[in-house]
């Protein structure tokens, strides 16, 4: 059963149609890029599968319910994880808190049957992980304004994995960032546990190719090609889309 599915989802604002029929499915723990010129719709898809918006028709179905329509909080229990463009950090917090509330968000829910004391080191153990996960562990203790940019979108990233999401979504998770952060964030995304299912949206084709060997490509709404990053380089479709918008695809 696939961990995430579109069916014919669609979304118009106004006359534009943002989101044309958009089908696919994603297996559990497969790692899919989603590309597509700027104003190609993928943070509007994003926003839908997400319940941020709601689509005007289709289906979105994670781990074979039916979660259409869904609430972005009723998405987080029902596993979906997201990372953002914006930034979303507690600034004047810790790492070790930005962490741990997310993780006590979550708590809230599944730790309610332990005793008081468990679910307290439950919450630490959790954290601990989380942010070994995301390589924030000998920074614990600093706080989020004093991280550099690519340790806040490292922070980010483990804000989103305590939900302990089986599907995550991450919204360009290298954009702004220096060559040497982004292998690092790439590296690290690799290390992700298998059985959580990745879709990212990302710009470049070498973190494109480094984290995934399917991609989607969105283009006005529309889906117009689905396969391996060398067969879809290759599609002429996509070739045009990308004409006069940079060669980043036919450069990959
Ligand atoms: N809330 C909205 N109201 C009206 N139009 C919108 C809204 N959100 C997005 N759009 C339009 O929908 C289209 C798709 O936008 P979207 O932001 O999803 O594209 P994108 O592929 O994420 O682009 P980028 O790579 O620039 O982030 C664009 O034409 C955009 O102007």
């Amino acid at each position: 059963m696939p961990a995430l599915e579109l069916e014919s989802v669609c979304k118009r604002f106004g006359a534009l149609s943002a989101i044309d029929g958009v089908s696919f499915a994603v297996e559990p723990g497969e790692r899919v890029a989603l590309v597509g010129p700027n104003g190609a719709g993928k943070t509007t898809l994003f926003n839908l599968i997400s319940g941020e918006l709601p689509p005007d028709s289709g289906t979105v179905r994670l781990g074979g319910r039916d979660v259409t329509r869904h609430t972005p909080e009723k998405m987080a229990r029902e596993g979906l994880g997201r990372t953002f463009q914006r930034n979303s950090l507690f600034m004047e917090s810790t790492v070790y808190e930005n962490v741990r509330l997310a993780v006590q968000a979550r708590a809230g829910v599944s730790f309610q049957m332990l005793r008081p004391i468990t679910a307290y080191s439950r919450l630490g153990e959790e954290t601990e992980r989380v942010l070994e996960l995301v390589r924030l562990s000998g920074r614990a203790g600093v706080r989020a304004s004093e991280l550099s940019y690519g340790e806040q979108r490292q922070l980010e990233l483990g804000i989103a994995l305590a939900t302990g999401p089986r599907v995550l979504l991450l919204d360009e998770p290298t954009a702004g960032m220096s060559a040497q952060e982004t292998g690092e964030m790439v590296a690290m995304l690799k290390e992700l546990p298998g059985e959580i299912t990745l879709l990212i949206v990302e710009h470049d084709m070498d973190v494109v190719g480094a984290l995934a060997r399917r991609i989607l490509v969105l283009n006005f709404g529309r889906l117009i090609a689905d396969g391996p990053l060398e067969e879809v380089r290759r599609n002429e479709e996509v070739l045009a889309a990308y004409l006069g918008v940079g060669e980043e695809v036919r450069d990959a």
